[in-house]
């Protein structure tokens, strides 16, 4: 749906020339959720103005359903434009007008008549959750709801697309939480393509199908969620992916967790996906005669499953224990024996 063909944008500063997108090209389907995560100066914010040109490119194009941005005239691309919506971290709000003000206000340039105006503005506000604060000033409100009235102002022309820049770095993580609930929520309900950028690995692991990673200037390694998340290849990927699951070089040694056990066995699984962790422990203990204890673990949710690992002790009389074994080797997981004592 979104095509994006060998984007670059360079700044000419007095004394520079920055490359602040390089070459990058991407495809996003329609209806999915997709992230761009990077460190500050990848250009990520850059790479997301280009997308309905608040930026110019220096070359490349933008193709949006089939209609190349880039090379709209001013007024097409003003028309254009109604078909994406923005939400960005600062919320850009107009002061001086209520919520409802603020919503109807894309309406108003669209040019639709003051009653579809209030019936539309109406229903955005149920959708974000802001009832009973339609006639509030931005100033009046928490963080958290200034991002809904800037959520329901981006969808109010029905657009195809939502771009979001930074849209949670300026609060908390339960506001975050919450906004980012709302993402899913509009993504479901209307099918509506998000694209995203943050620093943050946590808003792209709660939300995100796809994620691209970007350094200077370039997308240098993209794909699902999950399969980034298992195995992350460029060691800025790795830094993002240690952003959740934590630091594998500051885990216990195996040495260290496997002291004290003389007997049984330690097996690490790695559940990639659908399949529960804690439903598959469970079952173990309930079928076989066996003791099972987890010594270490990381399990996470991203939007496609659970992904993470644990470290558990198995052990039991030596039948009980192979056939607890077989089982969790007949689960779709996958089990590396890390520890035979005996
Ligand atoms: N208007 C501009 N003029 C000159 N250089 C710019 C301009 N906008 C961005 N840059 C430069 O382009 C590069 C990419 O910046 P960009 O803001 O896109 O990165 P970013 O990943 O969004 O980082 P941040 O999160 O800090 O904004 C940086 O080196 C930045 O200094």
């Amino acid at each position: 749906m979104i095509k994006i063909n060998s984007l670059s944008k360079l700044f000419h500063t007095k004394s520079n020339l920055i490359s602040a997108v390089d070459d990058l090209s991407l495809e996003i389907e329609k209806g999915e959720i997709f992230g761009v995560i990077g460190y500050s100066g990848a250009g990520k914010s850059t790479f997301i103005r280009l997308i309905n040109r608040l930026e110019n490119p220096t070359s490349g194009q933008v193709v949006i359903d089939g209609e190349d941005i880039t090379s709209l005239s001013k007024n097409k691309l003003r028309l254009s434009r109604q078909n994406i919506g923005m939400i960005f971290q600062h919320f850009n709000l107009l002061w001086s007008r209520t919520v409802r003000e603020n919503i109807a206000f894309p309406l108003e340039i669209a040019g639709i008549s003051k009653q579809e105006r209030m019936a539309r503005v109406d229903e955005l506000i149920g959708l974000v959750g802001l009832s009973g604060r339609e006639d509030a000033y931005p100033s009046e409100l928490s963080g958290g709801q200034k991002q809904r009235v800037g959520i329901a102002r981006a969808l109010a022309n029905d657009p195809k697309v939502l771009l979001c820049d930074e849209a949670t770095s300026a609060l908390d993580p339960e506001t975050t939480d919450s906004i980012l609930k709302l993402l899913i929520d509009i993504n479901e309900k209307l099918g509506l393509t998000i694209i995203l950028i943050t620093h943050e690995m946590h808003v792209i692991r709660k939300i995100c199908h796809r994620v691209a990673v970007m350094e200077a200037g370039k997308v240098v390694e993209q794909g699902d969620v999950l399969d980034v998340f298992s195995h992350p290849i460029m060691p800025v990927t790795k830094k993002f992916v240690e952003q959740v699951m934590g630091d594998n070089n500051q885990e216990d040694s195996l040495e260290w967790l496997t002291t004290g056990y003389k007997n049984g066995d330690i097996i690490k699984l790695h559940f990639v996906g659908e399949t529960t962790s804690q439903a598959l422990i469970s079952q173990v203990a309930k079928q076989f005669d066996v003791d099972i204890n987890i010594l270490q673990g990381k399990i996470t949710q991203t939007q496609k499953g659970a992904y993470g690992s644990l470290i558990v002790h198995i052990d039991g009389v030596s039948d009980e224990k192979e056939s607890a074994l077989a089982y969790i080797k007949s689960a779709p997981v996958e089990v590396e024996v890390v520890h035979h004592a005996n």
